[in-house]
């Protein structure tokens, strides 16, 4: 593996002390970094970084030098709630959306989830990995370094299996960190309609020891919603989960406040995700625990519903992470340039709080910020190098515009 130099680099940004694993509330404020910098890839890590007046003079020549131009240096954006294997897209819904329906309406009339797990169930495990390949690719291409995946479109033992074995793939052939969610209670199956509790004991009796003996799964998610999973079906997946070493990272509050925080905090949830619909009394909750509340702008952008409250969260001291949502349906994007942009907009958050939602509390919303997340040495080199900037803010102003030129992953321009 050939070593990197980066030079000129107008600002190096994320430079969070080594033992920096997670910034809680008033902590997003600080961007730290250095104006007019270098940076040193050796071994598919960041070997050193400092100041252009101080670059070392004598590197050996292997080292392949690349010139910044005067652009910025991020670490990769960290994306912590994807649903990226799935068989087909739902642009039909698209329209029904545009013609008034809501996410609620379509989910009745057979579309949604059921709609996604329908196609997924006849769908071969290689043309789920293909396509799943092609997203994520699109995704590092957009500057994603590491990501979360979830299952939840098989609902049947098979597919749900297939899903996760499709998950595992994408692990092995990518060099990007990826963690893995298991979510057969995305929704209720046709066929356990009438029979909600024969759904949770199939997952509890017959899917989670299936997954644990073949080690498929890093974490155990639940869609914690009116008309979908209640808390106390929640309460008991994620009881049974943990006797399996999955902790839970949990859908909560997208479409109502549905007590899915508190049961999440009670579980000692890596985090709770959504929260569009978030009261008083999940902010208190999270406030006191280590969970990290996971916002997701583009999906409030796509089916219209409420941005969540990201100030009050912030206020309150809890670390707050942004992702992308990327899934069939809610969200059809696995953009994290526009979820950063979405954050300062939508969500009222400053440059420097989304960057850091975006960057290292993604990392640590999937364990993963000792590794990446920031620019720190001995960190995976998972970067990107943006167009020459005039500021920060620049990159989150220019919406739906890419600044990007250049991906580093694993210390390689790729
Ligand atoms: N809300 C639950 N799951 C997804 C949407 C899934 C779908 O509509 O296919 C979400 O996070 O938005
Ligand atoms: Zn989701």
């Amino acid at each position: 593996m050939s070593d990197l130099l980066i030079t000129n680099i107008r600002s190096l940004v994320g430079l969070h002390p080594e033992n920096t694993l997670l910034l809680r509330g008033s902590q997003m404020q600080k961007l730290p970094g250095i104006e007019n910098a270098w940076l040193l890839c050796e071994g598919g890590k960041i070997k050193d970084f400092g100041s252009m007046d101080q670059l070392p003079d004598h590197l050996p020549n292997y080292i392949v030098t690349h010139d910044a131009n005067g652009g910025f240096v991020f670490p990769s954006w960290c994306d912590s709630h994807t649903h990226i294997v799935f068989a087909a897209s739902r642009e039909e819904e698209f329209v029904m959306k545009i013609d008034g329906k809501s996410y609620e309406d379509i989910a009745a009339a057979g579309g949604g989830i059921l709609n996604s797990a329908r196609k997924l169930q006849v769908a071969t495990a290689d043309d789920l990995y293909d396509s799943a390949a092609q997203r994520l690719t699109d995704m590092t291409r957009q500057g994603t370094g590491a990501v979360e995946i979830k299952s939840g479109y098989g609902l049947s033992t098979d597919s749900e299996l297939k899903m996760l074995k499709v998950i595992r793939r994408l692990k092995e052939n990518f060099s990007i960190p990826i963690k893995a969610s298991f979510l057969a209670a995305h929704a209720y199956p046709p066929e356990y309609k009438n029979n909600h509790e024969g759904y949770i004991k199939l997952i509890i009796e017959e899917m989670l020891p299936r997954i644990a003996d073949e080690g498929l799964a890093d974490y155990m998610d639940t869609f914690c919603e009116h008309g979908f999973f209640s808390v106390d079906d929640t309460d008991r997946l994620l009881q049974a989960a943990a006797k399996y070493g999955l902790k839970p990272k949990i859908h909560a509050n997208q479409l109502s406040v549905s007590g899915g925080v508190q049961v999440g905090v009670k579980h000692q949830a890596i985090s709770v995700d959504h929260l569009e619909a978030t009261d008083d009394a999940a902010i208190e909750s999270l406030a006191a625990s280590n969970t990290i509340a996971t916002l997701l702008p583009s999906c409030s952008f796509y089916i219209n519903i409420p941005f969540a409250n990201a100030r009050g969260l912030i206020n309150a001291n809890i670390p707050v992470a942004v992702a992308t949502d990327y899934n069939p349906g809610s969200t059809p994007s696995g953009n994290m340039n526009l979820v950063v942009s979405l954050a300062c907009i939508k969500l009222r958050m400053r440059p420097e709080e989304a960057i850091n939602a975006a960057t290292i509390n993604g990392a640590a919303a999937m364990e993963l910020s000792a590794e990446v997340g920031s620019i720190a040495k001995g960190k995976k080199a998972n970067l990107f190098i943006t167009r020459p900037m005039s500021s920060l803010a620049f990159l989150p102003y220019s919406f739906g515009q890419s600044q990007i030129e250049t991906i580093v992953l694993n210390g390689k321009i790729s």
